[in-house]
């Protein structure tokens, strides 16, 4: 499946040129310190909404410490500081009065290694709209858990196991899983970190044309080792490198036509 740009139906807001599409998040001078260490140095870009975006780069470039930066995942490792300008629709998310509960129900984010709670694939996908109290009903909550279900591609083949334990799956379905589990809130933004890296080539498969659906209503940033990935995938590209992001832009720019040597090293295999 090869997905290529396709921008034409802009979905609301008025597009910035460079994106084609409202930019969704935007980020002005990130920097980010383990300690005394700097692992990002003045990362600005803007993201576009409901387009998927890859993030890639060689191991320790800072991928995915940028990407724990837009739901403050980073918030929770004791020696990270984030420093600069990060919003969404133009809500600083750093902003000392935002509940970062919200922030992390608004911004999903799916993990390398699908990780369901060790409950029933019903509770896995219902835990969420529970404690956000997005369900006033059990019929409510069924709802919701089967349309999350549906969207996250998992509904037919789980039906009849709803109540059997989430471990038990398969592994892409247990990811599968895991992004009905982040549906199931009603996220705008949804971040993957190598989603697929535990999972055989079928499986990344099925996940692949599940991000490429999508994409129609979520804002989409995925973190890969695989530039045929993010090729397959995505609409637009960075290029992270020792902590800065060298360049971004739409997919095929990026990997027919780079502006930076350093990208084109990268993409024709020459480091990394
Ligand atoms: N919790 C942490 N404590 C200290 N340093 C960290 C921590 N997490 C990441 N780093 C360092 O920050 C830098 C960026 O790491 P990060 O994991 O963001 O890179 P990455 O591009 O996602 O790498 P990979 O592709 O290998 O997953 C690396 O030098 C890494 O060692």
């Amino acid at each position: 499946m090869t997905t290529m740009p396709n921008f034409e139906t802009a979905a609301s807001g008025t597009a910035q040129p460079h994106l084609d599409r409202p930019a969704k998040v935007v980020a002005k001078g990130v920097n980010v310190y383990y300690g005394d260490k700097q692992a990002l140095k003045e990362v600005s870009i803007e993201i576009a909404a409901r387009a998927v975006t890859s993030f890639i780069g060689p191991s320790g470039c800072g991928k995915s410490t940028f990407l724990r930066c837009i739901n403050r995942m980073n918030d929770t490792i004791a020696n990270c500081r984030v420093a600069g300008h990060i919003t969404i629709d133009g809500q600083d998310i750093y902003d000392s009065s935002l509940d970062v509960v919200q922030l992390r129900a608004q911004v999903g984010m799916v993990f390398q290694k699908p990780n369901p709670f060790p409950k029933s694939v019903f509770e896995n996908v219902a835990y969420g709209p529970r404690i956000h109290g997005l369900a006033r009903s059990k019929a409510d909550l069924e709802e919701v858990v089967i349309s999350s279900l549906q969207k996250a591609g998992l509904f037919e083949e789980v039906k009849d196991r709803l109540d059997d334990p989430g471990t038990g799956l398969s592994g892409g379905q247990q990811q599968r899983l895991c992004i009905a589990r982040a549906i199931a809130v009603s996220p705008e933004v949804i971040l993957m970190d190598e989603p697929c890296s535990a999972l055989d080539p079928i499986a990344t498969a099925k996940i692949e044309e599940l991000i490429d659906e999508l994409r129609e209503n979520y804002t989409i940033i995925i973190v890969t080792h695989s530039m045929q990935q993010a090729a397959r995938v995505s609409q637009r590209t960075a290029f992270f490198h020792l902590g800065v992001l060298v360049e971004d832009g739409h997919t095929d720019v990026i990997f027919t036509n780079p502006k930076d040597r350093r990208t084109l090293d990268y993409i024709t295999g020459r480091f990394g």
